[in-house]
């Protein structure tokens, strides 16, 4: 049996149901192939039947108390994945469609993420189905306060460091580590995505939108194109979406769309940022609709007006696509649109964004394409600069950091296009970042002996 045949029916009988994590796990050995054929060590040291195996994969209650005084109870997760080339990184989602296949396949994805940002950090997520809209402050405090007090036992600041992702921002993360300096008595970097006067770093929270342009600007420079002047598609209205709106903007293109989970703007003239951090910023999350409402030259389309199986925000005419969002929220018949409108460049802003149909269709194309893990890894590289300053009780200024964002970026590129370029496949950046993530972090796994 061939190796992704062999490991795929194995994962799926241990590991029933869990299909966003074999998805993950197909398309990184998929890109391994011709690594595993070049160098044999690979196998000899068994380390696919090792790296797709959690070291650890925790799962706790979480009992909380509502408004009204009931007692509700959520499932928590943290998969502490791999430790090969440091402590577990990566961050809590909160959104009632977690499970333990979504936060493997996160988990999964960050471990060649965060080595390929040549920072010391391994792979973790976690996360809970615990749904943080329509809750008051003091629910999401008192569910924080319950989470942490499971989790606080299995982090530390040299051990495994969360941070935010879906559902989570700097308000979620306050109440996180509020609770953990409750328990534990110390003052330490063990979540990141803090806010700044207690421990955060300056570009934080921009990190992960910029760090997607910043991106974009170096595949187009690599054919002496450029950004200004290009018309871009984003989806979601979070954090990512609002940053690379922000930067796009200031780097000179017009982006005209954001999304959410109820429906999608069009705004050919280009998105107001102003009006749309008013609406989704600082645990707000009003509807699109009320943007519509300001910006009369835009159009609000509810998902119950889209088509069947297509998300419409991709039929948008465009230069360039930042989806933003979610997994899967991209298909064949999405890129297919996308790559007939003349769209020349796709940045995944959020994790797996882009169905395997999708990834091939623009492979085949040879447009510019920068998967999730390059393209969207400015975030936790910006949150290895905020562990590195809490360790050393310094504040950079948000010039440094956003100054070394921009050169990790710069650099993953370099990584993935130089691979990729290694392996007689210059254009295809998933091969070439899933292959310098892996390499590191195999290489360090043989180092260190069968453990
Ligand atoms: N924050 C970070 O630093 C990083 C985030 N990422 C990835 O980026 C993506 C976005 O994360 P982030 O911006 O932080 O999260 P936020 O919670 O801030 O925003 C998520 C946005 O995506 C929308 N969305 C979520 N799920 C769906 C869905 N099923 N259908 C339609 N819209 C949806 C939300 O809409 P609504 O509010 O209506 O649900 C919201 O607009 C995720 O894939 C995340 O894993 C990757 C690297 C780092
Ligand atoms: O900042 C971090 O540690 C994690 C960010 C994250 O969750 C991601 O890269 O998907």
């Amino acid at each position: 049996m061939s190796l992704i045949k062999d490991t795929l029916s194995r994962i799926q009988q241990s590991s029933p149901g869990e299909p966003e994590f074999y998805q993950a796990v197909e398309e990184v050995l998929e890109s391994l192939e011709p690594l595993f054929k070049k160098e044999k060590k690979y196998s000899e040291h068994n380390i696919i039947q090792r790296i797709v195996e959690p070291e650890r994969m925790i799962t706790f209650r979480v009992t909380w108390i509502d408004d009204k005084g009931k007692i509700q109870v959520n499932k928590g997760y943290r998969v502490q994945f791999s430790s090969a080339i440091g402590p577990y990184k990566g961050g809590l989602r909160f959104h009632p469609s977690v499970n333990s296949g979504i936060i493997k396949f996160l988990g999964f994805e960050q471990i060649f993420k965060n080595s390929l940002t040549g920072l010391p950090i391994g792979g973790g997520k976690g996360g809970s189905d615990f749904d943080p809209k329509g809750k008051s402050d003091n629910e999401i405090m008192r569910f924080c306060q319950s989470f942490m007090t499971e989790l606080y036992r299995h982090i530390g600041d040299t051990i495994d460091i969360p941070a935010g992702d879906i559902g989570v921002g700097g308000r979620e993360i306050g109440y996180l580590y509020g609770q953990y300096k409750r328990l534990t008595g110390s003052y330490e970097g063990v979540l990141t995505g803090k806010k700044i006067p207690w421990g955060g770093s300056l570009a934080r929270t921009e990190a992960t939108g910029y760090g997607a342009v910043y991106f974009a600007d170096s595949l187009l420079t690599s054919r002496n194109d450029q950004l200004a002047g290009k018309t871009a598609v984003v989806s979601g209205s979070g954090n990512v979406a609002i940053y690379t709106i922000k930067k796009l903007i200031e780097m000179g293109a017009t982006p005209v769309s954001c999304s959410d989970s109820r429906g999608f703007i069009y705004h050919k003239t280009g998105i107001n940022l102003n009006t749309l951090q008013q609406l989704k910023e600082q645990g707000k999350n009003e509807s699109l609709e009320e943007y519509a409402k300001i910006h009369k030259d835009a159009k609000y389309t509810p998902v119950k007006d889209y088509p069947k199986g297509r998300n419409p925000v991709w039929s948008i005419k465009c230069d360039l696509a930042f989806p933003s969002a979610t997994q899967n929220e991209l298909n064949l018949a999405d890129a297919k649109e996308l790559l007939k409108n003349g769209c020349i460049l796709v940045a995944e802003g959020a994790n797996m964004p882009s169905t395997p149909e999708a990834v091939h269709a623009f492979l085949e194309a040879k447009i510019l394409y920068g998967p999730g893990k390059a393209a969207n890894a400015g975030g936790v590289a910006t949150s290895q600069l905020e562990m590195s300053q809490n360790a050393s009780m310094l504040q950079w200024s948000f010039e440094e950091v956003d100054g070394r964002l921009r050169n990790i970026m710069h650099n993953i590129y370099l990584s993935a296009s130089q691979t990729a370029e290694e392996f007689g496949q210059p254009h295809n950046l998933v091969l070439g970042a899933n292959i310098a993530g892996f390499r590191k972090v195999a290489n360090a796994m043989i180092d260190q002996g069968a453990v």
